[in-house]
This record gives structure tokens, C-alpha cells and sequence, in this order.
């Protein structure tokens, strides 16, 4: 079924249009809301046809499907599942499925827009696309996911593969779900396609290091922060919300590089330390979930006192729209480094650029994880194996190209970071729509 999402989506009930202007009240300010009003302003910076801005702002297609689930007791349950593809002028659609409860078409829409910057910048050849399930992945057995994933790969059979839209891990999803997927739909095609997913097991095709990129890259984000404003990470506190994939990841590579990581924060609420946590010592979200209350430390906070810790580099890295107008002008750090997807509002953003707070995008700091994709990816198509340290030292050197592009927007132009990620993102996707001649 391909359809135009309806009202029917039960998750929001509104379309990716009715999004935009839903979002009246600044602290509920929707993704897609975000997406556009970013693309709106980067655009005033940035010599490109208004025609293509006005293409940006709409998606080429939202699959949305029903996917029912026998549950272990027998009973049945119908979830909803999406997939957004927002623009392939550059390449296959890329991004993650995510399974989490507000899931919806209007959120993923969104997230599909960023996924098309992300990979602009990063320069690899891939458009953008984001899914996902309107599910608590915390209600399901095991066995249960794994029939709602191979469900979920059937229904989205025609619109997914290695050349047309490659999915990937995102939040409430693993390597596990990958592998059902990527199994599923080998089984449909009758022959194994590694490369229709990526953030598998590096037994079936994975890459090493997919699992810790994203959380890397944002780590190597904060230290060319911390490094362009003249700081010493050995000097610094950084406090990180969200302890999964990409917040643990990045927590723990800034303290094996001598950063003091101060807090860090599950669904639950934060542990918080002065002197520094033994980040390798709190359990991740992978390790055991809403765990890191367990670990023993001095003080525990909330997730909205995390935010407002007076620290030099703060990482939201769960989920969106948590840094608002509400809480911009209590936001204590001087960095703040895009882990999550959306984490700053619109109104946030501008708040934090008057107050002179740099923001390190989302589509930069944590595109790490699409950049190990794109490895795998090449890696699934060569049937060839590459190294951790191979993986590592390529990432490393993709993120520094990056930054250096952005950043020379930022010093050339006097943009903040955000925008100056997004001149470089449009305008490699602009000048791929003027050679391919599509308009627009
Ligand atoms: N995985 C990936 O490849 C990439 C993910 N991202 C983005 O990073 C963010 C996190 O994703 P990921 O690390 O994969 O997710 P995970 O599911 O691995 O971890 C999420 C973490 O956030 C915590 N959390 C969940 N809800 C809240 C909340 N309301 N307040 C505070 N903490 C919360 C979870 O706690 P608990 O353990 O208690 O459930 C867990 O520690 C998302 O925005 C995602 O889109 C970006 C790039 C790539
Ligand atoms: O690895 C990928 O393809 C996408 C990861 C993702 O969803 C993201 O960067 O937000």
C-alpha cells in the first residue's frame, strides 16, 4: 500500500502539512515544523533556485503501511509503519527506522529532510529517507520484534533496496532488527542482499564500528569544538543526555581523550558527578536499559537539570525537541553538540545564537553513523571486509573534510554553525539538480 499519509495516522493525526502549521505552541514545535523553518532560513544564505527550496520543503513519497502482529499470547495487534523519502537527486534514500511510541508520516518526513542535508555534507552519495513503527519497542518480547520487523521488510519490499533506499538503525532499533530485515527481504528476493540494509552484524555484512559511529563522530565534533574556541579538552566538562548508541559512545570517547564527563542521563533521569564519571562503568542503553540510576554517584538530577548543568559542552543525545524557548535562556554551556536528531528547536536556536551559544548541528556532529553506512555499504557491494582500524581512520578523516567545509562557512561568512552546514548541504544538492537537469 503506498499512500499519501491520511488522517488516519493515528500516531499524530495530522500530514506532514498540517505539521507545519500544527505547531503553534513553541515547546510542541514538531520535527517537520523545524526541518522547514531551517531549510527556510538556510536558504536566504545560499544562491539556489527558490523552485528547488520549494521542492525541499515536501518529500517525493511517504509509504505508510499496517503491519500486524501475532503477539506471543496469539492475539493480534496492527501498528503503523512509515518510511519517508524526501530527495534522491544524490544518490539511493538512506536513514534509519525507528521504533518508538511518536513515531508518525509528519515526524518522519522531517527526519527524512535532515537525513538529505546529513549526507550532502558528509558528501556521500545517498538522498535522504527515515522510518519507522508507532510502537514501544520496550512492549515487545523478543520474538514479537522480530515478527514485526520481518512484517514491517514485506510491507516495505517494493519500495526498499540496495540502489533504491537503504534503511539503518535509529532509535528502539539494533543490529538485530537490521539483520531480520535484511534476512526478510533476501528471502522475498530469493537471494541474500546484504546491501539493502546497513547496521548489520558484521557476520552477515555489517560493518565493524556502525554501532559506535555515531556516538564517534560526535565526540570527534566536540573536540574540533572545543579546539576552535581556543579550549583544552582536558579542561572540559561535557554533560550528555541520553546514554544509547550515540550519547554512551560519545560519552566514553571523550573521557578516554581526557574530557571530565560530568553527567549522563537516561529515560529516567541523570547520575552527575564533579569530579567525573568512570563513563566505561554506567551501562549503556544496549548494555541494560533505563540502567544508569543504578550506578552509584554523588548526585542524581533530572533530565531537565541535565540540560541546564553549567558545563563547557553539553550533548543531547536521546530524543527531540528538548532544548525550547522555555529552556534556551537556562542552557548553562557554551557548546552545545547535536547527538540526537532535532534536539533544538527553531525558536531555541535562534535564542542560543543571540546568546552566543554555539550549536554543532545534528547533520554534522552525528553523521557518523550514515558515513559507517556508506562504508558498509561499499563494503556489501565489494563483498570486502574492512577493518575497525580502517573503519575508524576513514571516519575520522570524512568527519575532519566536513567540518573543515563548515567551518569555513562559519569563519568566511560569519554563520552560525547550523546554517553554514546547511549552504554547504544545498548547495552540493542544488548544483546535483542543475547537472542532472531535473527541475526542480
Ligand atoms: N543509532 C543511530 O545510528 C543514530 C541515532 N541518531 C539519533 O540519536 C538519538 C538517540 O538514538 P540512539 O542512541 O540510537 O538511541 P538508543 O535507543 O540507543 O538510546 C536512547 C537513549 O536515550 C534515552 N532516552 C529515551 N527517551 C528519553 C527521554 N525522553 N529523555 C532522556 N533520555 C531518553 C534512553 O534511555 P533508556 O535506556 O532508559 O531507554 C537511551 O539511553 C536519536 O535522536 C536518533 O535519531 C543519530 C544518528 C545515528
Ligand atoms: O546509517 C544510516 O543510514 C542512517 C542513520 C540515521 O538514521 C541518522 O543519521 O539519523
Amino acid at each position: 500500500m503506498s499512500t499519501t499519509p491520511t488522517a488516519d495516522d493515528e500516531a499524530t493525526d495530522e500530514t506532514p502539512d498540517e505539521a507545519t502549521t500544527a505547531a503553534t505552541d513553541e515547546t510542541s514545535e514538531s520535527t517537520l515544523a523545524t526541518a522547514r523553518k531551517q531549510l527556510e532560513r538556510a536558504a536566504t544564505n545560499v544562491d539556489v533556485d527558490p523552485a528547488i527550496v520549494e521542492r525541499l520543503k515536501h518529500p517525493t513519497r511517504v509509504q505508510q503501511v499496517s503491519v500486524p502482529l501475532e503477539r506471543d499470547d496469539g492475539t493480534v495487534d496492527v501498528f503503523t509503519g512509515y518510511r519517508a523519502q524526501h530527495d534522491d537527486v544524490r544518490g539511493p534514500y538512506k536513514g534509519g527506522l525507528r521504533y518508538h511510541p511518536e513515531v508518525s508520516a509528519a515526524e518522519c518526513t522531517g527526519l527524512s529532510m535532515w537525513m538529505t542535508w546529513k549526507c550532502a555534507v558528509m558528501d556521500l552519495p545517498f538522498g535522504g529517507g527515515k522510518g519507522g513503527i508507532a510502537v514501544d519497542p520496550k512492549s515487545l518480547s523478543e520474538d514479537e520484534h522480530e515478527r514485526l520487523t520481518r512484517r514491517f521488510a514485506e510491507e516495505l519490499r517494493d519500495v526498499v533496496g540496495p540502489t533504491k533506499d537503504v534503511p539503518a538503525p535509529d532509535m528502539g532499533t539494533d543490529a538485530q532488527t537490521m539483520a531480520w530485515f535484511m534476512d526478510a527481504y533476501s528471502m522475498q528476493q530469493g537471494e541474500t542482499i546484504p546491501g539493502v540494509v546497513t547496521g548489520k552484524p558484521p557476520v552477515i555484512g555489517g560493518s565493524y564500528g556502525r554501532e559506535a559511529a555515531p556516538g564517534r563522530s560526535t565526540a570527534i565534533a566536540a573536540r574540533e569544538a572545543v579546539d576552535h574556541y581556543d579550549r583544552d579538552l582536558a579542561e572540559t566538562t561535557v554533560a550528555v543526555q541520553g546514554f544509547g548508541s550515540v550519547g554512551a559512545n560519545a560519552a566514553r570517547l571523550l573521557d578516554d581523550w581526557g574530557a571530565t564527563v560530568v553527567a549522563v542521563s537516561d529515560v529516567n533521569g541523570a547520575i552527575y558527578d564533579p569530579d567525573g564519571l568512570d563513563t566505561r562503568d554506567v551501562p549503556t542503553h544496549e548494555e541494560e536499559p533505563e540502567a544508569v540510576l543504578s550506578h552509584e554517584a554523588p548526585a542524581t538530577l533530572s533530565n531537565e537539570e541535565v540540560l541546564e548543568l553549567d558545563v563547557d559542552v553539553l550533548i543531547p543525545a536521546a530524543v527531540g525537541n528538548v532544548i525550547t524557548a522555555d529552556n534556551a535562556d537556562d542552557i548553562a554551556a557554551d557548546i552545545v553538540v547535536e547527538g540526537a536528531n532535532g534536539p533544538t528547536t527553531f525558536a531555541a536556536d535562534e535564542i542560543l545564537a543571540e546568546r552566543g551559544v554555539a550549536v554543532i548541528p545534528d547533520i554534522l556532529a552525528n553523521a557518523g553513523g550514515v558515513t559507517v553506512s556508506y562504508f558498509e555499504w561499499l563494503q556489501d557491494i565489494n563483498r570486502r571486509t574492512w577493518s575497525l582500524e580502517r573503519v575508524n581512520e576513514e571516519l575520522e578523516e570524512q568527519m575532519l573534510e566536513a567540518w573543515e567545509n563548515v567551518r569555513d562557512e562559519v569563519v568566511d561568512s560569519d554563520l552560525t554553525w547550523r546554517d553554514a552546514a546547511y549552504v554547504v548541504a544545498l548547495s552540493r544538492i542544488a548544483e546535483a539538480k542543475g547537472a542532472r537537469g531535473l527541475w526542480p
